[in-house]
């Protein structure tokens, strides 16, 4: 294989409709000085020593390993086809060394495990429902402080830092509501106010194709292989990357003490996934860049990074190379939005999203519906809120679903002239009027 001397320069990125994109600070490539070629050619490629050049790594399907000090005697503890996946994670996120364990929240759970009883965690307003159990548990029964602030905002997450703060968690884009915070700013913020805090980002909904927290001042990032990685929603699994040796090893010591490193075959089936993530991730974001577009010229409020609507799409473009390919949007009425999610019939209605095939879902029924309805009303989390997850499907097989589904739910309708939104008058909800649900 040898290197291309046609490639486009790295930081020359175009939209999807070819326009320019405003340059982006960190190259399409991570830089990390081990990588040869660009990120796509990156992630196809891995080192392998196989004795018998096996194209494929093989599944070291064993829990043990004859002989004494070797470099593998146990699973838990270490395994080749884990070895194999975690280099090469480490290598695609740009970070000194990548560990792999069962689920995304098996990583929270294992960087939590860096925390004392009195430690402040600082956090945003708008995060994974799961993500805010875990740290509801903490916080009622393991003696940690645990701030929700807007992380959008610079000056409230400073508002909060203190010495106490042991760890400052962010998500961006976040999920469900896709707000972008400054991970650069909010990085330096924190190791201000405590030099020893660590800034911990979950880039499940970009992957380290689109975003690379390490380069942006993350100290972990960590994300649900179970999503884009793996890309087919056939496998559960967590990564989690740092720079730092000595926090590297204090991530794998609960790994090993408590069992949860990723299975040989399920890190088979990551390293397989990661293979096709740049064609995938293409394809999905383009195919949702559509979508966003239809559905905002539709007159729905939509949520999504690459509209230039986004409120914060020039900070998102700063730091990520793409808008990945969830959006949400609002319908004003949870009546209309259930009937939506019903009506549509390729969007699968499921919780999840990165994989291959497109799904719809109301957050606060489902990935969300561990918050309680108090919670979510005080963090602004809209019960009406669709997610769309977007897959690999023909792009106009998708439009027209979905326009079904908004026909039938009495979102929209069609007229001589195209479709039109209907709109909600003063004081009225889109709940009190008479819904067109003929199939
Ligand atoms: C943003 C985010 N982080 C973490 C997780 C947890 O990942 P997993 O389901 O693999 O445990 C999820 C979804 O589950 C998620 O959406
Ligand atoms: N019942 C599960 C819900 C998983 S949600 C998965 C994913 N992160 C998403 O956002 O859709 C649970 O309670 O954890």
């Amino acid at each position: 294989m040898s290197s291309s001397s046609t490639s486009i320069p790295a930081n020359k990125r175009l939209d999807v409709d070819g326009h320019n994109l405003p340059p982006s600070p960190t190259p399409s490539s991570p830089s990390n000085g081990k990588n040869k070629y660009s990120l796509a050619t990156e992630l196809v490629y891995t080192e392998s020593n196989d004795q018998y050049n096996a194209s494929s790594v093989p599944i070291y399907q064993s829990a043990t390993f004859k002989g004494e000090g070797n470099e593998y005697d146990y699973t838990r503890s270490g395994n080749p086809t884990r070895t194999h996946l975690e280099r090469h994670l480490a290598k695609i996120m740009n970070a000194h060394r990548a560990l792999v364990v069962s689920s995304g929240m098996a990583c929270l759970d294992v960087i939590t495990r860096l925390l004392h009883p009195g430690d402040e965690v600082v956090t945003g307003d708008d995060l994974y429902g799961g993500s805010n159990r875990l740290l509801k548990y903490l916080s009622t029964h393991g003696g940690i402080i645990v701030r929700h602030v807007d992380t959008t905002n610079p000056d409230s997450v400073a508002g909060v830092l203190s010495e106490k703060t042991a760890m400052v968690l962010l998500e961006s884009p976040t999920n469900p509501l896709m707000k972008v915070v400054d991970i650069p700013t909010l990085s330096s913020l924190a190791h201000k106010a405590n030099p020893k805090s660590l800034v911990i980002v979950d880039n499940t909904m970009l992957s380290p194709y689109l975003q690379n927290p390490l380069d942006l001042g993350a100290d972990i990032v960590y994300e649900s292989g179970t999503k884009y990685l793996s890309g087919h929603h056939d496998v559960m699994a967590g990564v989690m990357a740092t720079n730092s040796p000595e926090l590297g090893d204090k991530l794998y010591f609960p790994i090993n003490a408590s069992g949860c490193g990723l299975s040989p075959f399920d890190s088979w089936l990551l390293l397989r996934g990661i293979k096709t993530l740049a064609v995938r991730m293409e394809k999905q974001q383009a195919n949702a860049m559509a979508i966003a577009r239809y559905l905002e010229s539709h007159g729905f409020k939509v949520r999504y990074p690459g509209l230039k609507s986004h409120p914060q799409y020039d900070l998102h473009w700063s730091q990520a190379r793409g808008a990945g390919a969830v959006l949400s949007f609002e319908t004003g009425s949870t009546t209309i939005s259930e009937r939506i999610v019903a009506a549509a019939k390729i969007f699968a209605i499921s919780v999840s999203f990165g994989c291959v095939n497109s799904l719809i879902s109301m957050p606060c029924r489902m990935s969300h519906a561990s918050i309680d309805p108090a919670t979510r009303k005080e963090r602004a989390l809209p019960e009406d809120i669709i997610r769309l997850c977007i897959g690999i499907e023909d792009v106009g097989d998708l439009l027209d679903d979905l326009q079904q589904a908004l026909v039938r739910a009495g979102a929209v309708k069609i007229t001589p002239d195209g479709i039109e939104a209907l709109d909600i008058a003063e004081g009225e909800t889109k709940a009190t009027r008479e819904l067109t649900d003929e199939p």
